[in-house]
């Protein structure tokens, strides 16, 4: 059946005004300004001979130096993730202690998770009632091989009443609560709490704080995100922050006038907000998510225009969802099909991961280097917790996230640099490395998929994003 949504008609001009590609002056201006605000001097975004923008070296790079740190404009940790870390909202660094960490993955772990994991982040374990265990169990962990401890020693790790020896060399920042009293996101301070807050938590927050237009229908949403697609809600992330930033503008806009005296007439002027507030998403690169999406394996080429129509259906479905929660009358073109699929399908079209190492894995592995007879005596008390965490227990912190930098890396089979997490980097940034010595003017390119493969596997899957590769090695090897 075909979907049909009104918006899509009724706004059809301010839409493709939306979705009009950036001129290349309007490309340079935005991404000079956030490379200079950012901090991220030694790069320049700029068109490409060929494929779109790409990125840059503005100055000499030796290998193995640092090319980028890029902030992500919007992240989201996989929900099947949540178990096993908890980490902060907003910059997605770990949070709490060693002892918490461990305490509430096997928490979770042994007696099935709620339905947000993260409702146990409390350090003193005062969440932890038997209702919110009922709900799925969203591990990535397996059952199998493992250890169970008694709860009483889990729930003395839970509640930091039991320090492991030598935890204290792998200090995390305290765990803060959501302001709005959700208890579903946790921060690592009051900064990250704020500008999560001030981005989109504000109105994505399912606590008596919410500025939602629904709370129930806004838990609907995130259920239907869990239950289906997490890209859903990295969508509502960037619909909420689009419609904060308009607001800010409008504010912003009346106080000007005010102070001039002059009369308050948006009127047309509320669209042109808008299409600054948009801005930041206008840059990346993007197309309709049900035209892009790759036709999974195990689905028959001749179904194809079937699976499309489906996959069209579940993104009207979740925006239906969304539009009931938060919706706002002067952005409604937000709240567009074409909209809300061109958003999903630049996250697809971009893929990036978002990944942060596990200080638990750090730990025990000091503690498997400790020199005899000390080692001994650690194992004794440490070890029962490694034997019940089992093999997964230095599961890292995933999930999904835009950068607006990376993502305007174009792909090379032999790139000139990849994204490389040092031991140092231990937040949801990305973190882009010289493969090998970059000369200024050249193009920094990066591999989006294992560069080491065939060269006809690497072509299939890159027409997943919808280019045959022509890189010299491609060239060379076709
Ligand atoms: C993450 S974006 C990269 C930035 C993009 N060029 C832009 O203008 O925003 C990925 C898209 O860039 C294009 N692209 C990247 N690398 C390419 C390559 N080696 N050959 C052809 N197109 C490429 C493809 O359209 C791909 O879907």
């Amino acid at each position: 059946m075909e979907v049909v949504c009104r918006i899509d008609t009724q706004f059809a001009e301010q839409i493709a005004v939306l979705l009009e590609p950036p001129s290349p002056l309007q490309v340079q201006e935005y991404f000079d300004e956030l490379i200079t605000s950012k901090n991220c001097n030694g790069i320049q975004v700029k068109p490409t001979n060929a494929y779109g923008k790409g990125v840059y070296a503005d100055m000499e790079f030796e290998e193995g130096d640092l090319v980028l740190k890029d902030q992500m404009l919007v992240g989201v940790q996989h929900s099947s993730n949540k178990i096993d870390c908890l980490v902060c909202s907003h910059c997605f660094q770990f949070i709490g202690s060693i002892e918490l960490q461990i305490g509430r993955k096997l928490y979770l772990q042994d007696l099935g998770s709620p339905k947000d994991c993260s409702d146990l982040a409390s350090s003193d374990g005062s969440d932890m009632e038997e209702d919110h265990l009922e709900s799925q169990h969203c591990s990535s962990t397996t059952s199998r091989n493992r250890f169970k401890l008694p709860i009483e020693s889990v729930e003395s790790l839970m509640n930091e009443k039991l320090t492991l020896p030598f935890s204290k060399k792998f200090p995390l920042p305290s765990v803060i609560d959501c302001p709005g009293g959700c208890k579903e996101v946790y921060y690592c301070s009051k900064l990250c709490e704020q500008a999560d807050w001030d981005l989109c938590h504000s109105i994505l927050c399912t606590g008596d704080g919410s500025k939602s237009v629904s709370k129930k229908a806004l838990s609907k949403f995130i259920e239907h995100a869990n239950d289906t697609n997490d890209i859903f809600l990295l969508a509502a992330k960037a619909i909420s922050s689009t419609i904060l930033r308009y607001r800010k503008l409008k504010s912003a806009h009346s106080k000007e006038k005010q102070k001039n005296k002059m009369s308050e007439v948006l009127g047309n002027h509320n669209f042109s907000l808008l299409l600054k507030a948009w801005k930041p998403l206008s840059m990346g690169y993007k197309r309709r998510w049900w035209d892009c999406i790759a036709l999974p394996d195990d689905v028959d080429p001749s179904d194809e225009a079937a699976f499309r129509m489906q996959i069209k259906q579940l993104a009207f479905e979740s925006l239906v969802l969304l539009k009931e929660a938060i919706f706002d009358e002067e952005c409604l073109p937000l709240f567009s099909l074409e909209i809300y699929g061109h958003i999903i399908g630049m996250f697809e079209l971009n893929n990036l991961d978002l990944v942060v190492a596990s200080p638990v894995e750090d730990y025990f592995l000091h503690i498997d280097d400790l020199p005899e007879p000390q080692k001994k005596e650690v194992d004794a008390i440490t070890q029962p917790f490694l034997d019940a965490l089992g093999e997964d227990y230095s599961v890292c912190c995933q999930g999904t996230a835009f950068f607006p930098l990376q993502s305007c890396m174009n792909h090379s089979c032999c790139p000139t640099a990849k994204a490389f997490k040092r031991d140092e980097d231990r937040d949801g940034q990305a973190t882009i490395i010289a493969n090998r010595p970059i000369k200024k003017g050249e193009e920094i390119t990066i591999s989006y998929i294992d560069e080491d493969l065939q060269f006809e596997e690497r072509q299939a899957l890159l027409a997943d994003y919808g280019f045959r590769c022509k890189c010299p090695k491609c060239v060379q090897e076709a």
